[in-house]
């Protein structure tokens, strides 16, 4: 089935209150029926990695699989392991562009996360590797089971929670990566599959070396 990624859609991108930061939700970017076929397309289609981290010496999987697109020039350095980006799938340049005309901000690199249920999950980071620039524009698009999301204020410590739904956007922009970490919690809960797409800018000029997290 030809998935047109337009749907139409019922909310709007709103602001999401939270001190220091400018982040956006909106609930129905894509409607619910067309993002789990996004799910399902994505799942089968990206070439998925299961990477290691190096903790106290010891190569342990990461929480999750893994697969990172982009312009040639978008390196993804990740615990002293370099990943060349595999080029954007149709699909994938098809949101990139979407997401460019209506943010008017521009994309040219994503990481795709697929979390497999509830045992897999992402630590508190903040997107602020130099190459993204000062204030970096962050469109993140979820797709599948619904999954919290955690905010923590690095001056107060100060916690916000926000459960991203499939078919949902959050961008997050001016500020947010320097005042906030955030991450996805794992959850004892019985939980399906989500994929997330964090799409990003990293200009050609400088020498990307992104930094996973755990
Ligand atoms: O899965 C998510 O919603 C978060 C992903 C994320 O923070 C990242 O890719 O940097
Ligand atoms: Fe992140």
């Amino acid at each position: 089935m030809q998935l047109n990624l337009f749907a139409s859609q019922v909310s709007a991108l709103v602001p999401v209150s939270l001190p220091d930061a400018d982040v956006r939700y909106q609930s129905d970017w894509i409607a619910p029926a067309e993002a789990i076929q996004l799910f399902e397309r994505l799942q089968q289609e990206l070439p998925w990695r299961q990477d290691t981290i190096k903790l106290y010496g010891r190569e342990v999987n990461i929480p999750r699989l893994q697969s990172w697109h982009g312009a040639p020039h978008c390196e993804y350095t990740y615990s002293n392991l370099c990943m060349s980006p595999a080029p954007m799938s149709p699909i994938l340049v098809k949101l990139q562009q979407r997401l460019s005309s209506e943010l008017g901000a521009p994309f040219n690199c994503v990481l795709a996360n697929w979390y497999r249920d509830g045992n897999d999950g992402m630590g508190m980071h903040a997107d602020d590797e130099p190459e993204l620039g000062t204030k970096p524009v962050i469109a993140s698009v979820s797709l599948g089971y619904p999954r919290r999301f955690s905010f923590k204020h690095l001056g107060n410590g100060q916690r916000t929670d926000l459960l991203l739904e499939s078919g949902s956007l959050l961008v997050m922009a001016g500020d947010t990566q320097r005042h906030y970490h955030h991450g996805l919690s794992k959850t004892r809960k019985p939980t399906g599959g989500r994929i997330n797409l964090t799409f990003r800018y990293i200009p050609a000029s400088t020498t990307p070396a992104l930094e996973g997290n755990e």
